[in-house]
């Protein structure tokens, strides 16, 4: 909705895939520190893992509730709109399993978790067992389960999930834009969900929209961007606001979002995203803006009940709470995706593989593989 009142960044400005040499081999044209990606994986996956559960008043009382009740729902939809009852899940970078309960609503057979941040994946696993005395678990979950941890944008995972694949569905929330440091890891990021997706699998995702976060930076005075509640920084070497079309990766700015996140991103340009994936054999079924996307979705009735339920607007009777401004204006940095991975559905097929040796119905500390953690 929002979209058309800004200017896309011009094509002289952000690499277009037209003129920016998508290389197979992942050789950038410039030079990509293997040690410094390391450091800023460690250094992401330090910061979730430091992130520990909250109780229910602390997250009632979060600056941002109404926000993360947004998120929530963006995600709530995607999954309804695009999973089938029994359907294997693999999701990647799922952090400590938030969304686990959106998977059982959706009635999925088989589920495998992949995350970077040890701590994440600790409450990940307790969450689904239903151990922890978290405030959405009523139940069991009814899906079999596997967590591994180690960096999904890292490793070949269709080897490691080999008995595990092809996956009806990959979900990738709130974190694609960590593979965007390099070529290299961009590609295995794509590489793993294309290798493990079955023909007409989905890939569905959310991630900053880098065309907003361009054109604000264009607009304020410096070199950073924010409100009451985030801030956005982009390091002295953006002074020109002027980025390089033949290098559309590593570029970098420091995310702070109240209560959330603080740490290092990078921009993603959706243009070079979707060359890269239709590479991959994934093709562009939907791109929306949280903007977009919040008023489209709206307009069907059994998602404005789920919005009601949630309470992120309030809950229509009394519960008047709504998104500040502020928080609105944050969800305006973001943008959801979904792509299909080309060729016939053979969806039947996909039941049968052996994934569900390896799920488990109550996972132990020892059922967790880790995952050349050394990043
Ligand atoms: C904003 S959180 C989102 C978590 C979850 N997907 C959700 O929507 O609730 C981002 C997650 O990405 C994970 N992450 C970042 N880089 C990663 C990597 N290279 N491999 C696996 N997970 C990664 C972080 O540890 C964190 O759990």
């Amino acid at each position: 909705m929002k979209r058309g009142n800004f200017e896309s960044p011009s094509s002289s400005d952000l690499p277009s895939s037209s003129r920016f040499k998508l290389n197979p081999e992942g050789d950038s044209e410039f030079l990509e520190d293997d040690d410094n990606t390391k450091n800023f994986a460690r250094k992401v996956a330090d910061h979730y893992s430091r992130r520990t559960n909250q109780t229910l008043e602390e997250r009632e009382s979060s600056p941002i509730i109404h926000l993360k009740k947004l998120n929530n729902w963006i995600k709530s939809v995607l999954i309804q709109l695009y999973t089938r009852r029994d359907d294997a899940v693999l999701d990647l970078a799922c952090g400590k399993g938030g969304d686990l309960i959106k998977w059982e609503k959706a009635m999925i057979g088989y589920y495998v978790g992949i995350d970077i941040a040890e701590g994440s994946i600790e409450d990940c696993r307790t969450r689904y067992n239903g151990d922890a005395d978290h405030h959405h678990r009523r139940k069991k979950y009814s899906f079999p389960a596997r967590l591994l941890c180690g960096d999904c944008f890292e490793i070949e995972l269709d080897k490691i999930l080999e008995e595990d694949a092809p996956f009806d569905i990959c979900s990738c929330q709130f974190a694609m834009h960590y593979s965007w440091t390099t070529e290299t890891r961009a590609r295995r990021a794509l590489a793993n969900v294309s290798a493990l997706l079955r023909p007409g699998g989905i890939f569905i995702g959310t991630m900053p929209d880098a065309n907003v976060i361009i054109k604000k930076l264009r607009e304020a005075e410096g070199l950073e961007i924010g409100n009451s509640v985030y801030w956005i920084r982009f390091g002295e070497e953006y002074s020109q606001k002027k980025f390089n079309a033949s290098s559309p990766f590593g570029i970098k700015y420091v995310f702070h979002l109240e209560d959330a996140v603080d740490c290092p991103e990078w921009i993603v340009p959706f243009h070079v995203f979707k060359s890269l994936a239709e590479e991959y054999d994934l093709e562009l079924v939907l791109v929306k803006n949280f903007h977009e996307f919040v008023h489209e979705y709206m307009q069907k009735p059994e998602f404005l009940e789920l919005m009601r339920k949630l309470g992120a607007l309030g809950d229509g009777n009394r519960n008047q709470s709504t998104l500040s401004a502020d928080e609105w204006e944050v969800a305006y940095l973001y943008l959801s995706f979904v792509f299909r991975k080309r060729g016939q559905s053979d969806r039947a097929g996909t039941r049968t593989a052996g994934r569900n040796n390896n799920g488990k119905m109550n996972i132990s500390k020892d059922d967790i593989l880790y995952i050349n953690n050394e990043v």
